[in-house]
């Protein structure tokens, strides 16, 4: 899988040289690039936003360099899908992750400001799927920490990033579920004991038990899962 970053912050994105990502770029199965929308500004400022027509507060991003960003990162595929994370946008999931992991090229464009002059996203639906995309409720000053956690959430799920590929199986929101709580050595720690059903060996226990920790978590913390 190819995924190419525009952003104004590059720098933001040097954490996905580390650890699993990092890793899956240098053996080849993830090519990420990542570029400085200000190299596609033709100003001595190299000037990205400009004020709201309609008046209003803050600044827009110009239609002008995200228009050249895209026109060279599509220029050499089919229909890639063109990512800007967005609190207008669907809700990223599990699923969603699931879903663009199975994709070959992913482009994402990292919002600042009051956001991206909306000619922008029309123009990008000719090059490729547009989707805007959202990690939650809530605002952020840009769109770089949703496509650092989107690209972490998807590039996990590309085979071969994560060496044993049983541990995505048993997670929160795999099986619809929240996942069910995890022990370590020592069994007893700080006068904290870990449930003796773990220590007994009978793996159809554990696995019936797991199960009911799973619902009751999930009846709990995220009883809307449960719904529908
Ligand atoms: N909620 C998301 S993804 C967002 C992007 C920019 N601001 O909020």
């Amino acid at each position: 899988m190819r995924i190419d970053v525009v952003s104004i912050f590059p720098s933001y994105f040097d954490g996905l040289t580390l650890s699993l990502l990092g890793r899956a770029r240098d053996s080849g199965i993830l090519d990420l690039h990542v570029h400085d929308l200000r190299d596609w500004t033709h100003d001595r400022h190299r000037t990205v936003d400009d004020t709201p027509y309609g008046g209003g507060a803050g600044m827009v991003m110009k239609p002008e360099p995200w228009g050249l960003a895209l026109d060279e990162l599509t220029s050499n595929d089919t229909r890639p899908t063109i990512i800007f994370p967005s609190p207008a946008g669907e809700v990223f999931t599990q699923a969603t992750a699931r879903e663009l992991a199975n994709r070959e090229h992913l482009i994402f464009g990292c919002g600042r400001y009051e956001g991206i002059d909306e000619r922008v996203f029309e123009y990008a639906a000719a090059l490729g799927e547009v989707r805007l995309i959202s990690l939650g409720d809530y605002v952020l000053n840009g769109g770089e920490v949703a496509v650092m956690a989107m690209t972490e959430a998807i590039g996990r799920l590309i085979p071969g990033v994560v060496g044993n590929p049983e541990s995505l199986v048993e997670e929160s929101h795999e099986d619809g579920l929240l996942e069910y709580p995890s022990y370590t050595k020592p069994a007893v720690w700080r006068d904290h004991e870990v449930p003796p059903i773990l220590l007994s060996g009978n793996h159809g226990a554990i696995a019936t038990w797991r199960r009911e920790q799973q619902l009751e978590r999930t009846r709990a913390r995220r009883p809307d899962l449960l719904e529908g």
